[in-house]
């Protein structure tokens, strides 16, 4: 069954420019939280700190938070971008992100390839993946750009083919970023409602956003997260309130 269960899970990146030991000092001293030198010698920043929770099916949870709080860094510590320096992580199910716009592209195949490579791996046969393209690939409006290689899409036709081929997927659990339902108003307006269905379908949503009316909207339950900690985690009112 999809769930995610996170316990003391901990992502840390290093700085690797910070030879110089009187900068490193002074760094050290001004972010004592964020920043702390490692068994090596260098300085990391804490992004994720002890994290433990869990997600059930039928739940949608929220990501909150300020800027660098960790939501975008835990987005894709879910999605595997990002091994963890401690605790434990198991995401169990199909995932579907909608993190970065090229992530999981080939950029050198077309859109169409990209989406019916989508379709084999989910295991449609060959016909059924060509038809899905044909049938997400008009709707993403992507139309002649569909048979040229990604590296050639413009940021916003990344996104729709993101969107497509995360149509074509069904995702058990889809993790989303929040500029996905930022950008490109026009295309927006028109996906709602397969978003809506993608959103439905998936056993587990982890959404992360600054914007308080669609967590009210698409969530059931957020966790706020404050220099790579949990500070609240329940209910969505319950914890928007306590902010
Ligand atoms: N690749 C990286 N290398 C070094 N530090 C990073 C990297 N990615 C994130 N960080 C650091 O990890 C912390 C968490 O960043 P993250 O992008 O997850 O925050 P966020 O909550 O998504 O912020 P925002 O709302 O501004 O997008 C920040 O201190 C950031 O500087």
């Amino acid at each position: 069954m999809p769930h995610i269960l996170a316990n003391q899970l901990t992502i840390e990146f290093p700085l690797y420019h910070m030879g110089a030991r009187s900068l490193k000092k002074r760094i050290l001293a001004k972010s004592p939280l964020r920043l702390r030198e490692d068994a090596s010698h260098r300085v990391v920043v804490s992004a994720l700190r002890d994290l433990t929770f869990q997600v059930g099916r039928g739940e949608r949870v929220a990501l909150v938070g300020g800027n660098g709080a960790g939501k975008t860094t835990l987005l894709r510590t879910l999605a595997g971008v990002y091994q963890p320096v401690g605790g434990r992580l198991e995401v169990a199910g199909l995932i579907g992100s909608l993190i970065d716009p090229s992530a999981g592209m080939d950029q050198e195949s077309t859109g169409r390839e990209n989406i019916v490579l989508r379709g084999l791996f989910r295991g449609l046969s060959e016909a059924e993946s060509e038809a899905m393209a044909d049938e997400v690939g008009a709707f993403s409006g992507l139309n002649e750009f569909l048979d040229v290689p990604v590296r050639t899409y413009s940021a916003g036709m990344q996104v729709r083919l993101s969107f497509a081929m995360a149509t074509v997927m069904e995702p058990e659990v889809l993790l989303m970023d929040e500029w996905f339902l930022a950008g490109d108003a026009a295309f927006m307006a028109k996906a709602r409602e397969k978003l809506a269905k993608l959103v439905t379908d998936a056993e587990i949503l982890v959404l992360a956003t600054h914007d308080m009316a669609v967590v009210r909207e698409w969530c059931t339950r957020a966790i706020r997260l404050e220099a790579g900690r949990i500070v609240a985690d329940g209910p969505v009112e319950a914890v928007l309130e306590d902010a």
